[in-house]
């Protein structure tokens, strides 16, 4: 699910552009639980993103609450994820890719063989294990913008090679559609030059990608789609 003006549950203004629902719910009586508990989660997800962007601005030497105007009506998404186990080491669970938002806070099922990996600064894939009660927390695209690629957005990809039925679920927590952000002031070097990006734009160019890229067979997995 996403963000839809036409889903009561978040309190958006219901204007020409937002008036057709983006989410589709399942209408099946036994899966009637699945909209309040995904509300549910999202609640505690969107309370929960607030306070760490208050950290990472923290992180960055600046007030609490820096990014708080241009993240009052944060573009959000939630994926809930089912990888079956993969037939072959070649198949593509979720290939190479960064996240597009201010971060990605991922609740994912145990595995004996974990399938998530990251890519460290030494291009080493590291397993992401699993532990109780804990999220994983991806820096993504516009964290690494705002700190002109001083924190960098987490490469990742999911294969899910150890036999297990996998599950994941990805919050992932933006700025305002509308936001403009760039470079921030005391992290420019001189005599450079420093472009805005519309945080709406720059999400769909990544979306366009990302879905010509998803290509089910040969292809895909050629271009290691993200399945976004
Ligand atoms: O399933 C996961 O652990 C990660 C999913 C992911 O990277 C994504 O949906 O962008
Ligand atoms: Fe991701």
């Amino acid at each position: 699910m996403g963000e839809d003006a036409t889903d009561p549950e978040q309190n958006r203004p219901i204007t020409p552009s937002t008036a057709e629902p983006r989410n589709q719910w399942p209408k099946h009586p036994d899966s009637l639980f699945w909209r309040p508990a995904i509300y549910h989660y999202y609640n505690a997800m969107y309370d929960f993103s607030k306070r760490m962007l208050h950290i990472f601005a923290l992180a960055l030497d600046l007030p609490e609450d820096h990014f708080d105007s241009i993240t009052t009506h944060p573009m959000t998404n939630i994926r809930a994820v089912h990888y079956p186990p993969q037939e072959m080491e070649s198949d593509v669970g979720i290939g190479a890719h960064t996240d597009f938002c201010w971060f990605t806070l991922v609740c994912q099922s145990k595995t004996a063989y974990p399938a998530l990996e990251v890519l460290n600064g030494n291009a080493i894939w590291i397993p992401v294990h699993s532990q109780p009660n804990t999220f994983v927390v991806n820096i993504a695209d516009f964290l690494k913008l705002v700190t002109g690629g001083t924190w960098r957005s987490t490469v990742h990809r999911v294969r899910n090679i150890g036999g297990e039925e996998r599950y994941s679920m990805p919050f992932f927590f933006s700025p305002n559609e509308d936001a403009k952000v760039s470079v921030l002031e005391h992290l420019r070097r001189e005599g450079e030059v420093y472009e805005e990006f519309v945080v709406g734009e720059y999400f769909q160019k990544r979306l366009d990608i990302d879905r010509t890229t998803h290509i089910d067979g040969e292809e895909g997995r050629k271009k290691g789609a993200t399945g976004y």
